[in-house]
């Protein structure tokens, strides 16, 4: 499994003060929505200079406009974009088509999907290349669940690779992983703790496969 940084702070200097610590044990950064939006895309394109060797994902959250903003992410050197799984179905297939014409990866964020069953059997159809299932960070603060019971039911249900995001930690993360993502996206666990290096280490050694 691999692991991703989920990066939700509001500054690229902030951004790139946490990736000199925790570069080293992740396989994917992810530049958050809200960074995004905050410093725009160029945090996506510095991320990738900087570290060449690491999968860039852009968390841009698309809702329209599907193939104009996966563009723009993979213009931005994004290995991956996301697009909201409740989005039209025009939408998702706009996302997709860009990905395939950069060769890049869609991730369908399945936040806000009542029947995550029967989305997830169309999103395959419709062509994305992961499968994301997440308890948002509002959700989150509202008692949100965990979807580790859902992980494995997709397990069974579609072929394509599945990631989980949302409140994952150094506890939680081996039952992740047992349940079947083959990305871990982990945010506040890894840029809030007191050490940030320490937390992305312990984590990194608690993932058994690559
Ligand atoms: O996409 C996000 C919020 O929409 C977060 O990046 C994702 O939920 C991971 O963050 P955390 O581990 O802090 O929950």
């Amino acid at each position: 499994m691999k692991l991703q940084v989920s990066i939700d702070l509001l500054s690229l200097e902030q951004a790139m003060n946490l990736l000199q610590d925790v570069a080293a044990y992740v396989d994917v950064i992810e530049a958050g929505t809200p960074l995004i939006k905050q410093e725009g895309l160029k945090v996506v394109e510095t991320f990738k200079k900087f570290f060449p060797d690491k999968l860039i994902f852009a968390d841009m959250k698309t809702m329209d406009a599907g193939e104009l903003e996966a563009e723009m992410a993979f213009k931005a050197n994004a290995d991956f974009t996301t697009v909201l799984a409740v989005s039209n179905d025009a939408t998702i297939e706009g996302a997709v088509a860009a990905a395939r014409k950069y060769n890049k990866y869609v991730t369908a964020d399945m936040i806000g999907v009542h029947d995550r069953v029967k989305r997830a059997v169309e999103l395959e159809k419709l062509g994305v290349n992961y499968l994301e299932l997440h308890t948002g960070l509002d959700e989150q603060a509202h008692g949100g669940v965990s979807r580790l019971d859902e992980l494995q039911t997709l397990r069974g249900m579609v072929k394509i690779p599945l990631s989980a995001a949302g409140g994952i930690k150094e506890d939680t993360i081996q039952q992740v992983e047992a349940a079947g993502a083959q990305i871990a996206a982990v945010g506040a666990a890894i840029y809030a703790a007191k050490s940030p290096k320490e937390a992305a280490r312990r984590i990194r050694e608690k993932i058994t496969s690559s």
